[in-house]
């Protein structure tokens, strides 16, 4: 909900904590100031402009603040709007696995702090539910009956987390009627159902893919709802990335709209990380652990040859952390062009610059480019070009072959220098195959929390790991901005003490404001 307010700011507030919201589409660099009204246990968010300090907007959120400056950023639960739902026993209590669990259950007064890097006297911050088993379930087992989709493209262990929600509602809660919705949201009205036990998903895990396929587009609210009531679905879980999040989030608002007890969990899932408030993706690890391959490939053809270059290209449409992180890992990395990090070609500092004077010492060089670097260019040679997929999302133009064609044309035109190019593409390999064994095990935990949460009537939450702790994020936060690599993190400074590649910010970039006010603003969690 937002709230005008036109109290003038004052900066003598107490609790006034600013931190720049760097919203990836606002022009402006405005500043969120939370000021915290301990007495009326709400929070009151205010969006400034940076420039000239004029109130964009302000929020009232229902959060449980404390004068300690901790704050609870809370997840609906079934009884917010059917307060007479009946509560049963966490059949756990009888589990033999669980029978000689200390703490089987997790305490309703359990948080996950979002910042544990502190000072002894900030304020506590922002805190979310602690994932985990409850004491009361507000569903009887034999009543469940839920159902899984799968949205988006595809990651490692999609399949991993489709098997441990099955097995965890079956083994932990007794669970029998579990539905796949085949085909993403547009399975919900345009597809069968398909019945899913332990013993059908028994395998999945070692496949990769999603064993219920998946689609891009067709997100009609109504048309699902109508479609969960109509089959009695009283448990759903949605697995998919920033934008099955956001269609995830209407479900429940039409869910709650229409009073139904219904259940429902978001499960974060993308190959590029651009998931905000949670650690990593699932599949995440996996991936980079896949480039590995393409990247030692290049390397080998690069240093086989006179003046090899050897350029390969992985996913990342918005958000370059496979590409960071794929080059941190390999070591054998010369430059990493992610869509976060400008650069040029030409000119003094340029990449040609840097293709030769590497050629030059070493004979050899590895550029990982990340999909969606360089748009902006590729785009100067064929203009007019806008697409989107079927969801909304940008179309990208292959930087891949442009980069390798205008390097091609620099060095044998320009500079009449002999270099070998040799350009590999492993983006679909990397996020087609199965999860390896520590996304695996994310993956259990990830689908275990979701049943949990879910059993216990928790609803309208995305589940995932917020420093190394499972928890119940509301879904709004995990999509109101995207997670991007912050150029003045320590971690992208590794990758440039790691390559000695050049910055690209020339001095106007640096001056720059969206820069600077990034430089002002050096997240106090960067590692
Ligand atoms: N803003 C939105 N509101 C409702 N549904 C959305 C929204 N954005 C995407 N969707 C739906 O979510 C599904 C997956 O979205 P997409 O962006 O393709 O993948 P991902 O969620 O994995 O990033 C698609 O079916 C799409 O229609
Ligand atoms: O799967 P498609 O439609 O080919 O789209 C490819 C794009 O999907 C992504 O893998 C991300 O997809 P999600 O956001 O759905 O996880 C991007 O890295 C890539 O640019
Ligand atoms: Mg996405």
């Amino acid at each position: 909900m937002d709230l005008l307010i036109h109290s003038p700011l004052s900066r003598s507030s107490p609790s006034l904590s600013p931190f720049l919201f760097n919203s990836k589409n606002t022009t402006l660099n405005p500043v969120f100031h939370s000021l915290n009204f301990d007495s009326r246990n709400f929070q009151i968010k205010l969006l400034v402009s940076r420039q000239n300090h004029q109130l964009i907007r302000a929020q009232v959120s229902d959060q449980i603040v404390n004068d300690d400056g901790f704050v609870l950023e809370d997840v609906p639960h079934l009884t917010n709007f059917l307060p007479d739902l009946p509560s049963y026993p966490n059949p756990l209590q009888k589990s033999q696995a669980y029978a000689i669990v200390k703490k089987t259950f997790v305490s309703s007064e359990d948080s996950v702090a979002q910042n544990i890097v502190v000072q002894k006297d900030t304020p506590r911050g922002v805190h979310f539910r602690r994932a985990g088993p409850r004491e009361k379930v507000y569903f009887k087992s034999d009543e469940v009956r839920a159902c899984i989709v799968t949205c988006g493209g595809l990651c490692p262990g999609i399949n991993t987390v489709i098997r441990e929600i099955v097995c965890g509602l079956n083994y932990m809660y007794g669970v029998d009627n579990i539905l796949g919705i085949e085909g993403g949201y547009k399975g919900f009205y345009s597809r069968n159902t398909t019945t899913l036990t332990p013993k059908v998903v028994n395998d999945i895990h070692k496949r990769g893919g999603t064993f219920l396929c998946t689609s891009r587009g067709g997100h009609d609210t109504n048309k699902i709802v109508d479609n969960i009531q109509d089959r009695g679905i009283n448990q759903v879980y949605i697995i998919g990335g920033d934008g099955t999040q956001r269609g995830a989030a209407l479900i429940y608002k039409e869910v709650e709209k229409r009073g139904l007890p219904i259940a429902v969990a978001g499960i974060p899932k993308t190959i590029d990380n651009d998931i905000a408030v949670i650690d990593k993706s699932f599949g995440f690890d996996t991936a980079v652990e896949e480039a590995q391959r393409a990247i030692n490939a290049a390397h080998v053809e690069a240093e086989s040859v006179e003046n090899g270059v050897g350029i390969v290209k992985l996913m990342g449409r918005y958000s370059g952390f496979i590409a960071m992180f794929a080059t941190l890992a390999s070591r054998d990395v010369d430059c990493c062009l992610i869509p976060e990090s400008p650069f040029y070609l030409e000119g003094r500092g340029g990449l040609f610059d840097f293709i030769e004077q590497r050629l030059k010492e070493n004979g050899h060089m590895v550029i990982v480019v990340a999909e969606g670097a360089g748009q902006e260019y590729v785009a100067q040679n064929m203009p007019g070009v806008d697409e989107k997929d079927a969801s909304g999302n940008r179309l990208l133009l292959d930087i891949g072959l442009w980069l390798t064609q205008k390097i091609k044309d620099h060095f044998s035109k320009v500079r009449k220098m002999t270099i070998n190019m040799k350009y590999i593409d492993p983006t679909y390999m990397i996020r087609a195959i199965p999860s390896n064994a520590s996304d695996n095990i994310y993956c259990t935990l990830l689908a275990q929390s979701a049943v949990h949460g879910a059993m216990a009537g928790y609803t309208g939450f995305t589940v995932g790991p917020v420093n190394s702790r499972h928890a119940y994020i509301p879904i709004a936060r995990v999509t109101e901005a995207t997670n991007t690599v912050k150029l003045t993190d320590r971690m992208w400074a590794r990758l440039l003490a790691s390559t000695n590649q050049p910055s690209f910010l020339n001095s106007s970039d640096v001056l720059q404001n969206d820069i600077t006010g990034a430089i002002n603003s050096m997240n106090s969690n960067s590692i």
